[in-house]
C-alpha cells in the first residue's frame, strides 16, 4: 500500500470534523471523494498532507508511520499537492513556475507541455496573464514536476470552462493510468471523476457512508442520489 489510514479523527484544534476515517490506495490507483459542502473533504486532504491535528488512528506512507510527520517530511517522501486556490507565482512565466519547483525524475517541464499543448504554447508568458483553466493545468504541472508517488487535488475542475475540464480530465486520466501516480480528487461533479477514478468514497458529516469501485457507482448511482442529491 501506499497509504493508508486507520480510523482517524482530525479536525483543527479541538473541533473534530473528520471521524473514524479508514482507507488505502496502492501505488498507481486513484479515488475519488464525494460530498456535499462543508462534509470535510477538503479536511480530509489537509489531514494527508499532515495540515489538521490528528486526534486518534494513523496516517500511514509506504511502509512508514507518518501520523506525526510535518507537512515538509510528507512533500519530499512524496505527497504532491494542488489546492484549490491553485496557489502559482504570478510573477514568474509558465516555465520559470515549474522550472522553480522541478526536482529530478520522469516528470519534467517538458513532459507537462506535451500532457498541456496549450501551456506549452504559453510557456513563456506571465503567470498573471493565463486564463484559469491554463492556471489550473499550470498549478497541476507544478505538482508533477515535484516527482509525487500521490497528488492530491482539491476541486481542480471548479470554474472551468467545459472545453478546458475535458481537457483537464484527459489529463488526469493519463497521469494516473499511465504515469504511475495515485490521485486522490475531491470533488462536486461526481460523474465526471468516476471515470478516471478506480474507487470512490462519499462523506457525510466527517465520515465515510459509503465506498464503491467507481465503475460500479457509475453504473447504479442510487448512493449519489440519496446522499448527494444528484443522478
Ligand atoms: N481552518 C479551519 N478551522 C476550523 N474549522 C474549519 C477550518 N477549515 C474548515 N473548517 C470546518 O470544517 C468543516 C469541513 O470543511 P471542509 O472544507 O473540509 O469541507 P468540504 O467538504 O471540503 O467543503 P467544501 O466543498 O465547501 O470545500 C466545515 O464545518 C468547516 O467550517
Amino acid at each position: 500500500m501506499l497509504l493508508r489510514l486507520d480510523a482517524v479523527d482530525a479536525g483543527y484544534g479541538d473541533s473534530a470534523i473528520l471521524s473514524q476515517i479508514s482507507l488505502s490506495l496502492a501505488p498507481g490507483q486513484a479515488l475519488a471523494v464525494l460530498g456535499r459542502n462543508g462534509v470535510g473533504k477538503t479536511t480530509l486532504l489537509k489531514t494527508i498532507l499532515g495540515l489538521t491535528r490528528l486526534q486518534a488512528g494513523r496516517v500511514l506512507f509506504g511502509d512508514a508511520d507518518a501520523s506525526r510527520w510535518p507537512p515538509e517530511r510528507r512533500a519530499r517522501a512524496g505527497i504532491g499537492w494542488v489546492p484549490q486556490e491553485r496557489g502559482i507565482f504570478r510573477s514568474l512565466t509558465v516555465l520559470e513556475n515549474l522550472t522553480a519547483v522541478a526536482r529530478p525524475g520522469p516528470w519534467t517541464p517538458e513532459r507537462v507541455f506535451a500532457l498541456f499543448p496549450r501551456l506549452a504554447e504559453d510557456r513563456h508568458r506571465g503567470g498573471e496573464a493565463l486564463s484559469g483553466g491554463e492556471q489550473q493545468m499550470l498549478a497541476i504541472g507544478r505538482a508533477l514536476v515535484l516527482n509525487p508517488q500521490l497528488l492530491l487535488l482539491d476541486e481542480p475542475m471548479e470554474g472551468l470552462a467545459p472545453v478546458i475540464v475535458d481537457e483537464v480530465l484527459r489529463a488526469l486520466s493519463d497521469i494516473f493510468r499511465a504515469g504511475g501516480i495515485a490521485g486522490i480528487i475531491v470533488e462536486q461533479h461526481a460523474r465526471k471523476i468516476l471515470r478516471i477514478t478506480d474507487q470512490a468514497i462519499i462523506l457525510e458529516r466527517g465520515r465515510i457512508v459509503h465506498r464503491a469501485a467507481s465503475a460500479d457507482l457509475a453504473a447504479d448511482a442510487t448512493p449519489l442520489t440519496r446522499y448527494l442529491g444528484v443522478g
